[in-house]
């Protein structure tokens, strides 16, 4: 299978609130975003892809708009987390990104697997889709979601 693959970082803030240990406390990450898509090479004499699965700056610039700079020096919080929501929200202006799960390496993964999947999805008719996404948290731990 060829596949691409585009590297991202953003930083961000959380805290795993039921956590045994450090991660109960709130603090940050450099996180590194993987994107890997399949699809067919596009074949086109003339266009600006030809010979490209999808251009690295566009899949870049995708990846910003809809997920990254939304991420990017927030706080995300897991939407049962009050105590520390009701700080946040008293902070005027704070970027504060609430989810539906506790933001574990895991469920960020997941998460932004589940933003960027329609985003490439089928985007030039050459079956170009998500195949991957890893997030690394820190430089030694990661978690990795591939399509069904
Ligand atoms: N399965 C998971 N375990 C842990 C997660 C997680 O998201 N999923 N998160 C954390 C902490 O939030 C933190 O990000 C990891 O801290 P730590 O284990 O200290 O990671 P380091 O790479 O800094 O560890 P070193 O031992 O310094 O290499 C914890 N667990
Ligand atoms: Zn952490």
């Amino acid at each position: 299978m060829l596949t691409i693959t585009r590297k991202l970082e953003f930083d961000a803030g959380h805290r795993i609130p039921d956590h045994k240990s450090q991660c109960r406390n709130l603090h940050g990450h450099r996180y590194t975003l993987e994107i890997t898509l399949v699809g067919e090479v596009i074949q086109q004499d003339g266009n600006s892809d030809n010979g490209m699965i999808m251009d690295f700056s566009d899949v870049k610039a995708l990846a910003r708009q809809h997920l990254v700079d939304v991420w990017d020096h927030a706080f995300i919080a897991y939407e049962k987390d009050s105590a520390v929501l009701e700080f946040l929200h008293s902070l005027p202006g704070h970027k504060t990104v609430v989810i539906k799960s506790i933001p574990t390496v895991e469920n960020l993964a997941r998460t932004a697997f589940d933003i960027l999947r329609p985003v490439y999805h089928d985007r030039y008719g050459t079956g170009l889709r998500l195949h991957k996404l890893v997030l690394h948290e820190t430089p030694n731990c990661w978690a990795e979601i591939t399509a069904d």
